[in-house]
């Protein structure tokens, strides 16, 4: 069954919602234990502006969570966050077991990054891009390794030597998951990763990102697409204005309910 923790807008109601969640986690210890993203009590403020207030989720092995939200909802903080590039005001973020903050170079060997627009170098073909990235890594890897990521991630085999700049949206997120593939990061945070892909692109993307679950990685997703975080996710966290003010749970072999996450999404607007 869906469940979904109650949504409420007072101060009071507030914290019973952060109860709520940490119960949640109890209730769902072994997962906990598992957890490779931990998000404990984050708070972050510029200037006094409380941007993030109190958020706690985890992401454990062979989970999707997508962390859905409207503009300005505080989504992208928490990803800069989860990178180290924002020092939480309060609370912690850890990252395979190591406080983000004090462990960079650890969780970014750990973490697999795709922004929103992934950033490769378009005069480099995908071999080149994957080679030069995995060399700044020191991690070696041989031809036949980087056609077998790219095998995996449906890369059409005539355009692996072609470069980058003739690539489409989804060609270049695939380039980008063949070599998170390659340096074998277990953590993948998906920056809006379906936004200007056209159906079957999305598809192709969804089964890819299931498939990196089934074989173990965490990924967190950022999103304001209702549709496609119920599409994909296990779980979704509903982010207003800095506060996780909701969570929705996939029934086992099923999906979360669409219309319910757009009900709550829609209360006051996200
Ligand atoms: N450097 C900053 N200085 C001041 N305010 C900031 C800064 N960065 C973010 N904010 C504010 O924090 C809030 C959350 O911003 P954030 O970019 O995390 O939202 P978002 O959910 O990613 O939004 P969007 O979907 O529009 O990208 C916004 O109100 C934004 O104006």
């Amino acid at each position: 069954m869906t469940t979904h923790v109650p949504v409420n807008n007072t101060s009071n109601n507030d914290s019973t919602i952060a109860k709520q969640s940490n119960a949640q986690k109890n209730d769902n210890n072994s997962a906990t234990q598992k957890a490779i993203i931990e998000v404990d009590s984050l708070s972050f403020s510029i200037k006094n502006n409380a941007i993030l207030k109190n958020l706690n989720f985890n992401v454990g092995s062979g989970e999707i969570y997508a962390l859905l939200g409207g503009n300005g909802a505080g989504k992208s903080t928490t990803l800069k966050t989860l990178l180290g590039f924002n020092k939480p005001t309060q609370g912690s973020v850890k990252v395979a077991g190591k406080e983000v903050s004090k462990a960079l170079d650890f969780v970014r060997t750990k973490t697999a990054y795709l922004p929103e627009s992934a950033t490769l170098y378009p005069h480099l073909t995908a071999r080149e891009n994957v080679e030069y990235f995995l060399s700044l890594a020191d991690i070696n890897k041989t031809d036949e390794q980087i056609n077998a990521a790219f095998n995996r991630v449906a890369l059409q085999e005539g355009a692996w030597e072609r470069p980058m700049q003739t690539y489409s949206k989804g060609m270049r997120q695939k380039t980008a998951i063949a070599l998170a593939i390659l340096r074998e990061a277990p953590i993948f945070l998906l920056d809006e990763p379906t936004s200007g892909l056209d159906p079957v692109a999305i598809d192709e993307f969804n089964q890819l990102v299931r498939e990196l679950a089934l074989a173990g990685a965490s990924i967190l997703m950022v999103t304001h697409d209702v549709y496609g975080a119920c599409q994909v996710a296990n779980r979704i966290g509903l982010l207003r204005a800095g506060e996780l003010v909701g969570e929705f749970d996939a029934p086992e072999n099923g999906r979360i309910d669409t219309e319910q996450v757009h009900a709550a999404f829609a209360q006051r607007g996200a």
